[in-house]
């Protein structure tokens, strides 16, 4: 099949190298000419484990990019992979999708025959009917119905482990408005539904709009209960890791989400988690649970630093702190607990000294003012800290000794795995 992608981020690259590997002809439709540039050098341009390769082995044959929008008239489908963010109060922010869906429409414009347009984005219930069809129809001059279906597909990748999440999916949600629709994407997908444990959910648009936020808003709520249920456990000075395994253990609970610390951040929960609430108000009903589970996440950093000022003074105190980006496996920093923790430990007058295996060029580009100092390996940003912060599980913080510090004070806020010696070590501890 021929698809177009417009929007070549995490997820849209991720797809477009996936639907490539999977046998699709796939172009790339992206604004960012870096990007486009990167891609069609064959190379990836995010850090996700194994999309290097396969941009590297389908760029040129089955997979290219351009800034071209144009490019969509050879193609049969084109899925929608844009930015959703949120405005300053919180709620949706259509303008991308609004201005993309205009550029679309009048690249439509051109082709012979019917074309499908599924939107990927998370988008509240409404938005693929009322604004994004509406908008293709009226600059493409096709209709709805005739020669132009509209479908919304949400996606429910992961960041660090996106490629074999999108390959590999417990479900695939298809909300469409026609059978016609339904057919392509069961074709799309043909070779990832063909794995059996991935269930096939055939819905509406709206409920498939609101399946993705409720799916994030369950997950984000999960780990704010087991962010509160850690903080009381720590007030108790009982092991909320102990506590919450056993709990787990509970097939209506399951194991999964169930670790507390820094809370939860990234590019989706916290939007997503806000849109709906901002939508929900809209509604006319007052999402009074979800309010309290933005509540408690925001309060998880400042919990931590407050911990770590029980034992040392923070002023022009050496802290080291040891993650940046907003989870291990990417160099994405969106809405990190770590910068969070990093903001208030200078609000301290603290001497920040970070690490990150992937993300610190990330972060000295966004944040070129963020007076901290870079250390190129986690030993060395350890050397003579008077203390320091697990902010992210990168799995080879794992192994640290923490040798090398002026004083063994150590805030995990991850729970990593480090050995049971140097756990006897800590002064400061974990959550
Ligand atoms: N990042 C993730 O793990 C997941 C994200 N989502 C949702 O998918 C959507 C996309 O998210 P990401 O890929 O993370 O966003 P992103 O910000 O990484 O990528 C979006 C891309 O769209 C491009 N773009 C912006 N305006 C454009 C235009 N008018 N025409 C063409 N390209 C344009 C940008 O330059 C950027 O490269 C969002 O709604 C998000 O909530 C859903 C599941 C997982
Ligand atoms: O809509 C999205 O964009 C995506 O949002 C999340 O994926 P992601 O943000 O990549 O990362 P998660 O693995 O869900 O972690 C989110 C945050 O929760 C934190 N977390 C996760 C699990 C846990 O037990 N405890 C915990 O604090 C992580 O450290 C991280 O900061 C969802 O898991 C995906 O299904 C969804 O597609």
């Amino acid at each position: 099949m021929n698809v177009s992608i417009i929007g070549s981020g995490y997820v849209g690259t991720t797809i477009a190298a996936c639907l490539a590997d999977i046998g699709h002809e796939v172009v790339n439709v992206e604004i960012d000419e870096s990007i486009v540039e990167t891609i069609n050098a064959g190379e990836a341009p995010i850090h996700e484990a194994g999309l290097e390769e396969r941009i590297a082995e389908h760029a040129g044959t089955r997979l290219r990019a351009t800034t071209d929008y144009d490019a969509v008239v050879d193609t049969d489908v084109t899925l929608l992979c844009l930015p959703t963010p949120q405005k300053d109060d919180g709620s949706l922010d259509l303008a991308i999708m609004r201005a993309a869906s205009e550029s679309l429409g009048d690249a439509l414009a051109a082709k012979d025959g019917d074309h499908l347009v599924v939107v990927k984005s998370t988008v509240l219930p409404g938005t693929t009917e009322e604004v994004v069809g509406p908008i293709v129809e009226e600059h493409s001059g096709k209709r709805v119905g005739e020669d132009l279906e509209l479908a919304m597909n949400p996606e429910f990748l992961r960041m660090g482990t996106a490629v074999q999440d999108f390959l590999e999916p417990d479900k695939l949600v298809l909300g469409t408005t026609s059978d016609a629709a339904a057919d392509t994407l069961r074709e799309l997908y043909a070779p990832i539904l063909e794995n059996p444990d991935t269930h096939l959910v055939e819905t509406d648009v709206r409920e498939a709009e609101l399946i993705k936020y409720a799916n994030n808003a369950f997950l984000a709520a999960k780990v704010s209960l087991v962010n509160e249920l850690g903080n009381v456990s720590k007030a108790y000075g009982a092991d909320a890791y102990e506590v919450l395994e056993a709990v787990g253990l509970d097939d209506r609970i399951s194991d999964r989400f169930l670790r507390s610390g820094l809370g939860w951040g990234g590019s989706c929960f916290p939007k997503d988690v806000n849109a709906i609430r901002a939508g929900a108000r809209e509604q006319g009903y007052e999402p009074e649970l979800l309010d309290a589970v933005v509540e408690v996440n925001d309060k998880q950093p400042r919990q931590l630093v407050a911990l770590l000022a029980d034992h040392v003074d923070l002023e022009g105190a050496r802290i080291a702190v040891l993650g940046l980006s907003f989870k291990p496996g990417t160099d994405d920093i969106r809405k990190s607990r770590a910068l969070e923790v990093i903001d208030s430990l200078r609000a301290h007058d603290a001497d920040v000294v970070a690490y990150d295996p992937v993300a610190m060029d990330t972060v000295r580009e966004t944040y070129p003012d963020l007076e901290i100092e870079y250390a190129d390996s986690p030993a060395a940003a350890l050397e003579n800290a008077d203390s320091a912060v697990v902010a992210t599980d990168w799995p080879e913080f794992d192994d640290l000794s923490f040798d090398g510090m002026a004083r063994r004070v150590v805030v995990d806020g991850r729970r990593i795995d480090v050995d049971e010696d140097v756990l006897e070590v800590y002064e400061g501890l974990t959550w």
